[in-house]
């Protein structure tokens, strides 16, 4: 199932639309209640110890209270003060079902914490506006602290400390072994240094209005279901020449292997016909791959635009410093183009056109911004969006996740790809990937779907093969694995 990204001025709106119906209570009571069985499901030993903010953050901690009292669970509860409305009447219920709370000092939470089986972190959630104050700092070292020592933490809807809208580490929050995200996923939560601050994430959609959530979503993350959707479908009649004829454009001295890998990423996703133009020697890394070296681009560009044209290109793998002359030319083609690598200049903006898809990575992608990687990488989620305002088309802005923006009528659409592995941080994994998105273009896929369903195939590929090869996953291993990753989506 598709999910939403929120910020925290999103879920406020949807917060204010849920207050004026009447209905904010109740849904309250529904998250605190996930934390509750949440709790119960993943720590249910030992008395549970929750700290419970002055928001709404603390509203939902001091309700999973309530129902883990009921569940005969002990429990003990250190809160700051709220002028919260919905937090200050939970504390009432909590106390009228015998519930006991007391100050949240440090000095009673390391009292508490050395006897408890999990803690449970309700200090800040999305209301939380950094700088952090002193006060809290004391309590999150202790938290910290304590978690060091081996007590589990669940954090609710964010690990307390982290801006939600931001992958950019602050100087101090939680550490989570496990975060109960509520209504939609948070940008922190999905990327960089914060992501990792969170432990497992399950998401809680809540029982609101889809159609709130999704009017506020900055972005949303697919599900396997609906990439599956996106996957183009063969007749029996199916032949080389209806899958796809892909022409890889790339290669240089030095770097020949890079069109090669996307030449394999190409017919590995399913592409008929797949040839590699360059003006090196490139290897023959599968006896199915044709070649064709030539002597110079401005001869062989007019020439191969005399022919009979391809159905996609991939093209910039390793193909130097030529590349964005040979874009140029190509992109008049009109033909459904991937730009990767050396294509990734700022002088293309304004060449592209709606059927083109840019690969950047967050380092190329600040190059095309005229911003620095940090200022990407803190904020991917607008970066791609800014990178499709420059570039047209769809952008793949490649990470673990990565996030594809297109456009279209109102603004266009951000997906968070889910899946993936760390051992897909190597050489060539991205030259593999403009072969699987060119594969996809050819076989009919509109760029927007082909950037969508070709990411979650790569990641989905990388999973597999890093299965058997972990950490020593190469650009090749995840080509093998791209026909039974397809298969595994449709599966789904
Ligand atoms: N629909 C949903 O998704 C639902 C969401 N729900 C929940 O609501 C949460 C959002 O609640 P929220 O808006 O009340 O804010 P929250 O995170 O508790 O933070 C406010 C507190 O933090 C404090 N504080 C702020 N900045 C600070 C700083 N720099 N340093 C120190 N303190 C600082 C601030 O203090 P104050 O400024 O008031 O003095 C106040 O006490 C959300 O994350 C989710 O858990 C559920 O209830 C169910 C429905
Ligand atoms: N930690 C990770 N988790 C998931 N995917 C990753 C991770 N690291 C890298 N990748 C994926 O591997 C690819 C790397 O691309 P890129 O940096 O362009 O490699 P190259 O230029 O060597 O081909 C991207 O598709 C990226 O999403």
């Amino acid at each position: 199932m598709s999910e939403s990204i929120l910020s925290p001025g999103g879920a406020r709106r949807v917060d204010a639309r849920l207050e004026s119906a009447g209905l904010l209570d109740l849904t309250m009571e529904e998250a605190g209640r996930a934390v509750a069985d949440a709790v119960q499901a993943s720590f249910p030993e030992g008395p549970v110890l929750l700290l419970a903010g002055g928001g709404a953050n603390g509203g939902d901690a001091l309700v999973a209270a309530r129902h883990l009292l009921t569940l005969g669970r002990t429990v003990r509860v250190l809160a700051q003060p709220s002028k919260h409305p919905l937090t200050r009447l939970n504390r009432r219920r909590l106390r009228a079902t015998g519930g006991e709370v007391q100050p949240l000092l440090v000095a009673a939470l390391r009292r508490a914490s050395a006897s408890a089986g999990v803690l449970v972190d309700g200090l800040l959630g999305t209301g939380f506006v950094p700088p952090l104050r002193p006060a809290l700092a004391g309590v999150m070292g202790a938290l910290n602290a304590a978690h060091d020592a081996g007590v589990p933490v669940l954090s609710i809807d964010l690990p307390s400390g982290l801006d939600a809208s931001s992958a950019a580490l602050p100087d101090l929050s939680v550490e989570a072994d496990m975060t109960v995200t509520l209504m939609g996923l948070k940008a922190a939560l999905l990327f960089g240094a914060p992501a990792t601050r969170a432990g497992r994430v399950t998401l809680v959609p809540l029982r609101v209005p889809p159609a709130w959530v999704r009017a506020e979503a900055l972005a949303t993350r697919p599900g396997d279901a609906e990439v599956a959707a996106l996957l183009p479908v063969r007749t029996t009649g199916a032949h080389k020449g209806t899958a796809g004829r892909v022409w890889v454009v790339g290669g240089h001295s030095g770097t020949v292997g890079a069109a090669a890998l996307a030449g394999q990423g190409a017919l590995r996703a399913g592409a008929g016909l797949v040839t590699v133009h360059s003006l090196a020697d490139v290897p023959l890394v599968t006896p199915e791959l044709m070649v064709r070296r030539h002597a110079d681009w401005a001869t062989a560009l007019p020439e191969l635009h005399k022919g009979a044209l391809p159905d996609a290109v991939a093209l910039g793998m390793g193909l130097g410093p030529e590349a964005v002359q040979v874009a140029r030319e190509v992109l008049t083609w009109g033909v459904p183009t991937v730009l990767d690598a050396d294509a990734l200049s700022p002088e293309l903006a304004g060449h592209g056109h709606p059927q083109c898809i840019w690969t950047p990575h967050p380092g190329e992608a600040a190059r095309l911004l005229g911003t620095g990687t940090a200022q990407v990488t803190r904020d991917p989620l607008a970066a791609a969006r800014a990178l499709q305002q420059l570039l047209g088309g769809a952008v793949v802005l490649k990470g673990g996740p990565s996030v594809v923006a297109s456009g279209g009528d109102g603004g266009g659409s951000l997906t968070v790809s889910r899946g993936g592995h760390p051992g897909m941080a190597s050489g060539g994994m991205g030259d593999t990937l403009s072969g699987i998105l060119a594969a996809l273009l050819g076989q009919g896929l509109d760029a927007a779907d082909a950037a969508v369903a070709g990411v979650r195939l790569h990641a989905r590929a990388g999973e597999r093969a890093a299965a058997t090869h972990g950490y020593g996953l190469t650009a090749t291993d995840v080509s093998e694995e791209l026909g039974a990753a397809w298969r595994n989506l449709l599966e789904l």
